[in-house]
């Protein structure tokens, strides 16, 4: 499998270089090439495969030539294997026809660990092979960093370097990065908002002479081909739970970097009958704006009471817009430099094209709060508020009610105790055991300026040149 850029300057790479490179030398996003293609035949025959072997089934076909078959079975079986609910990610029913897909019983209680944990064992196993250091560079606005934390720490040639906006992300969440200890993890809280940091993270990638030459970075956030990858899968396992492939599936994805709403994408090209995805946002809502008005137009970034998903440029845009634009990257190019000015469109048949698929809602406090406490009042079950905004723009955007209506639970709800409260639901929800002492341990982390040069200096001074 190639993998090739959505901006059409950079040369093509294979899996282990696309893993490692993360965002191309010309600023783009990679992509495969051609996507696998799985018929309804083949997908009813994955029926009854644990977690695990349905994940080599989807995703054996990225890897294959850089991986061989039988050491990526291992690491699927040790990625699962670690998570917390048998089931992996079970299925929640919540009214009619409508159910939670729980994405939340990894080691950091967020819908990141499904791609993060395989990540750092992709990233060890080729690190290992090729005796090479990498600096790892991520942003993150509260899940992210911790999932890439607990997934790489472990890797013997890797320094790991978490942009967080300062007093941004939910206590836990910064808890959950701050207090792992290890001489090779840098917290970093930036005066700033999420936007910034991940402005950083692409220009550094974009400009690695502060390394001064001697490593190189690598991606845990969304831009890494590796990440989109691994959360196809879930889709699948949804559909197949619920009778798919036989029945078309709806989903609604709390959206934010665009990722996981992407894997939905792709895993509807590559065969999954998905009838609609659902794009919700919070009150960050330039997604939700250019899909019902084709106006692509970035405004100012809003504190909300789902801080995972305050984000208004939204990396992984890029690539649907780069199918949506015939795969042309120069035209994306253009688009993308133009939208840094200004607000843009797209031609109408285009976007009517992205209509046909997607549709989207924008949720504010007021509603998330509302439905927190309106579905834990009917079934006695507490949303973590991105997954309400889901469950939210579900309802508002339903085509079809005989059709399945499956919301990504993409965090646990003890990770948002504020917006707990907020929402006047007097549960409260508890960390599992291995987080039972989290506010007792002790906090390491750096706070700097909203200022590439300040951060790219910290790294410099910190990784470990050995
Ligand atoms: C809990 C939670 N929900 C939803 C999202 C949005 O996901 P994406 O950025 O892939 O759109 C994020 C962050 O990415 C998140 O942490
Ligand atoms: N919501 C994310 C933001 C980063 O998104 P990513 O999927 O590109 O890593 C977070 O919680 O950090």
């Amino acid at each position: 499998m190639r993998y090739i850029s959505t901006r059409g300057d950079s040369p093509a790479l294979d899996f282990e270089d696309v893993l490692l490179t993360g965002l191309a030398p010309d600023g783009g996003l990679y992509v495969p090439e051609s996507l696998p293609q799985f018929n309804l035949e083949e997908i009813r025959s994955w029926r009854g495969l644990s977690y695990s072997e349905l994940a080599f089934k989807v995703m054996y076909p990225f890897v294959e030539g850089a991986i061989p078959a039988d050491d990526f079975r291992t690491m699927l079986d040790d990625t699962y294997g670690a998570f917390a609910h048998k089931a992996i990610a079970p299925l929640v029913q919540i009214d009619s026809n409508e159910w939670v897909l729980e994405l939340f019983h990894g080691p950091t209680l967020a819908f990141k660990d499904f791609a993060l944990q395989l990540l750092g064992r992709l990233l060890d196993y080729v690190l290992e092979r090729r005796k090479q250091h990498v600096v790892i560079m991520g942003a993150t606005s509260g899940d992210t960093g911790s999932a890439a934390i607990e997934g790489c720490r472990r890797c013997e040639h890797v320094d790991i370097f978490i942009l967080h906006p300062y007093q941004r992300v939910s206590e836990v969440q910064r808890r959950q990065m701050t207090t792992v200890q290890g001489d090779n993890i840098y917290n970093i809280a930036v005066r700033g908002n999420f936007d910034d940091c991940q402005r950083m993270v692409k220009a550094s990638f974009g400009d690695q002479s502060f390394l001064g030459g001697k490593t190189q970075l690598a991606a845990v956030n969304s831009i890494n081909w590796a990440r989109i990858m691994a959360q196809i899968v879930y889709y699948f396992h949804a559909s197949l739970a619920l009778g798919g492939p036989d029945r078309s599936m709806a989903f609604s994805v709390p959206t934010g970097n665009f990722g996981d709403i992407f894997a939905g994408y792709l895993a509807r090209k590559m065969g999954l009958p998905i009838s609609q995805l659902v794009i919700a946002t919070n009150r960050n809502d330039i997604l939700h704006r250019f899909m019902s008005g084709n106006k692509y137009e970035q405004q100012h970034l809003e504190a909300t009471l789902s801080p995972s998903m305050d984000i208004m440029v939204s990396s992984n845009f890029e690539r649907l817009l780069f199918d949506l634009h015939g795969r042309d990257g120069h035209a994306v190019k253009t688009l993308l430099e133009d939208a840094a000015k200004g607000p843009v469109s797209i031609d109408d048949f285009r976007w009517k094209q992205a209509r046909s698929l997607f549709d989207s809602s924008a949720i504010d406090d007021k509603d998330t709060c509302d439905t927190i406490r309106d579905v834990f009042q009917q079934n006695a079950y507490l949303l973590d508020p991105h997954t309400a905004i889901g469950v939210r723009a579900a309802r508002n955007c339903r085509r079809d009610a005989s059709i399945p209506m499956i919301t990504l639970g993409t965090a646990h709800p003890a990770k948002f105790p504020d917006a707990i409260a907020a929402s006047g639901v007097s549960a409260k929800p508890e960390l599992p055991a291995h987080m039972v002492d989290l506010f007792e341990r002790e906090e390491k982390y750096t706070v700097l300026d909203n200022n590439i040069a300040d951060v790219q200096g910290f790294i410099a001074k910190h990784w470990k040149n050995t």
